[in-house]
């Protein structure tokens, strides 16, 4: 089974099916419709839950908008701050679609 990590600060927010999106990079993107995923703290390599990916979709960050942040369970301005912050002036990202196991 492949295997995703979130930061911790996440975990709580994953579980109660607040946080149905992530936004990645290429290289953390490999997934496809109907892979079942591993999910870890980034931290500590600690196991939360199983996903299922329902789509990966190209997004670009200038395009961002308040659907992505309402299934991020952020605002607009939270997700544009955290996403600048893990891959600082990367445009294109992946919307990781997901739901839990
Ligand atoms: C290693 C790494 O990059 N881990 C990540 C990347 C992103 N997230 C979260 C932060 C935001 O809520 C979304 C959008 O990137 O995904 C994460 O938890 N861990």
């Amino acid at each position: 089974m492949k295997n995703i990590t979130f930061y911790g600060r996440f975990e709580a927010d994953i579980l109660a099916g607040r946080k149905t999106i992530t936004l990645r990079e290429a290289s953390d993107a490999d997934f496809a419709a109907g892979d079942q995923v591993r999910v870890s703290r980034y931290e500590d390599d600690v196991f939360f839950c199983n996903i299922e990916i329902i789509a990966i979709t190209p997004v670009q960050f200038a395009v961002l908008n308040d659907q992505h942040a309402i299934q991020e369970n952020m605002t607009l301005a939270e997700l544009k701050q955290v996403i600048s912050e893990i891959y600082p002036g990367l445009n294109e990202l992946f919307m990781i679609e997901f739901r839990l196991l």
